[in-house]
């Protein structure tokens, strides 16, 4: 079985964040390779290469934009993501939403550039709709969960239940995460026996003092 993807998105969260995201990230790595559960990290774009260069982790962008090189200004350019070391990009997060077409370029762009594709959605009709671009991942994250301290796993169970289903029925190849208040191993444990593929979260670990601690229980029972 592939296993488990722990997503671990930093947001523009700053306070001490230059030396706390190489804190998150170093502790990604150890515990990753402890556990041999996958836990990747979504940075801000200036850290993609550093982070990509330093730690035996998956990199995600935090979005990119749906542009093929030329003359724009001030946009993500997918083919830049990738030479800075991406692994993969999260697509339409809740903070940074997307027109449906440019979810679709967005996805087009990470599948020619081999750049896993994780698209975000709020709710089970959305989540149909983006397994239906063939993205990777979908991601579902109830919006009023985020950031709330509480999970989705509890909280709203059936959320996820209702998008593995509905992603499924569309194309069982898409994988399914899902995320909003996730902070402990018990949160990801029910996340998993509900069908999906790993969890995608920011503050239980971003904001944590000893984040290790945080990442060590969230693959515990897992
Ligand atoms: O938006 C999220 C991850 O992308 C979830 O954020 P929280 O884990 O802080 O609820």
């Amino acid at each position: 079985m592939v296993s488990p993807l722990i997503l671990v998105n930093l947001k523009t969260y700053h306070e001490g964040m230059g030396q706390n995201a190489h804190r998150i990230a170093a502790a990604a790595e150890t515990v990753g390779r402890e556990s041999g559960v996958v836990i990747g990290i979504a940075p801000v774009f200036t850290e993609i290469r550093p982070m990509s260069q330093h730690y035996a982790i998956p990199v995600y962008a935090q979005h990119i934009d749906a542009i093929t090189p030329g003359a724009h200004t001030g946009h993500i350019l997918p083919e830049e993501v990738r030479a800075a070391g991406a692994h993969g990009t999260l697509i339409n997060h809740s903070e940074r939403r997307l027109t449906l077409a440019d979810i679709d370029a967005c996805v087009q762009a990470s599948r020619r550039l081999r750049l896993e594709s994780v698209v975000c959605t709020n709710n089970d009709s959305t989540s149909a709709a983006a397994a239906a671009l063939r993205p990777d991942y979908v991601a579902i994250e109830p919006p009023e969960l985020i950031g709330s301290g509480v999970s989705v796993s509890k909280a709203d169970p059936g959320i996820i239940e209702r998008s593995v289903n509905a992603v499924r029925a569309v194309n069982p190849d898409v994988r399914v995460l899902t995320g909003a208040g996730i902070q402990s191993g018990e949160c990801v444990k029910i996340a998993v026996d509900l069908g999906t593929s790993g969890v995608l979260l920011a503050s239980s670990v971003v904001k944590a003092d000893d984040p290790e601690a945080v990442l060590r229980d969230l693959v515990s029972l897992i």
